[in-house]
């Protein structure tokens, strides 16, 4: 079996005496589609600034095919891994193609002008998103949804190994929730996504890590993962979990003051 793309060795972090990550272990094979499941506040997105690097680790150490993220240097993080983050900073006065582009910066040198192959991937990216008849739009004059499409297409044009996707599906209605888990899934990359909705985890995740207060308390497939024990107990609401008459996968029900969720 060849080596984990990704592997977490007792990865910690503590701000100010307080754990935030418990000492976590997991691996991702080339391929895999992870989901990080949990509560509000339960660690998900501190465990993916602590692999994109944004948030240098407390104790033990992050290995991205077997090198250690710590010895990379912010440049060649960026050629490896992607981040999508819930709140990515604003970017004005620059149209949806300018900020698409922007995936290339890792790649180029300081005075590297797009090549036509780049013109050609941007456009891609773009269209994949949906997004190609906003190309000369301004950034600011997108809706929340098109704004989170066009920051996944910057990460497929970065055409990084390792995608972290840190609540992807957030603003963006049904179909599009759909359509970019779809799409992250068929790119053959190795991807991280922090969802909230369990359902949709439950149907594209291959493997499911369930962080509570920090703790790793579940990682394995969502058969191994989803039970209604371990959610109930975690989202303190009584659930059930039945297999969906139609696609076969794991669907969760949540019960709250007598009603179904
Ligand atoms: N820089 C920081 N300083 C202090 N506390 C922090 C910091 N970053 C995160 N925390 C705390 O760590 C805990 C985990 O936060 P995190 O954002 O990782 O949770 P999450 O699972 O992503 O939550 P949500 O689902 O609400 O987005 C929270 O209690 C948060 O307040």
């Amino acid at each position: 079996m060849p080596p984990a793309l990704l592997r977490l060795n007792q990865a910690a972090l503590v701000i100010d005496g307080q754990p935030i990550v418990a000492p976590v272990s997991f691996s991702a094979n080339k391929g895999d589609f992870i989901g990080i499941i949990g509560p509000n506040g339960a660690g998900k997105s501190s465990l993916l600034k602590l692999i994109n690097g944004t948030q240098p680790l407390s104790s033990g150490d992050i290995l991205l095919q077997q090198r250690p993220l710590s010895k990379l240097t912010a440049r060649q993080r960026a050629c490896k891994i992607a981040s999508v983050s819930q709140v990515s900073p604003p970017v004005f006065a620059l149209t949806v193609y300018q900020v698409a582009a922007m995936g290339l910066l890792p790649h180029k040198g300081w005075f590297d002008g797009n090549t036509s192959e780049d013109e050609q991937q941007i456009k891609l990216a773009l269209s994949q998103l949906g997004l190609q008849h906003k190309a000369q739009a301004l950034v600011e004059t997108l809706s929340g949804g098109e704004l989170q499409r066009l920051y996944l297409a910057r990460a497929l044009v970065q055409q990084a190994e390792l995608l972290l996707l840190d609540e992807p599906t957030n603003h963006l209605d049904v179909l599009y929730q759909h359509q970019i888990l779809q799409l992250s899934r068929g790119l053959g990359k190795t991807v991280l996504a922090c969802l909230h909705d369990l359902n949709l985890a439950s149907r594209y995740c291959d493997k499911i890590a369930l962080l509570h207060q920090g703790q790793l308390l579940a990682f394995g497939s969502p058969e191994q993962v989803l039970t209604a024990e371990q959610l109930g107990s975690v989202f303190q609401l009584p659930c059930e979990v039945n297999l969906h008459p139609v696609h076969g996968k794991l669907q969760i029900t949540f019960f709250a003051g007598g009603s179904m969720l």
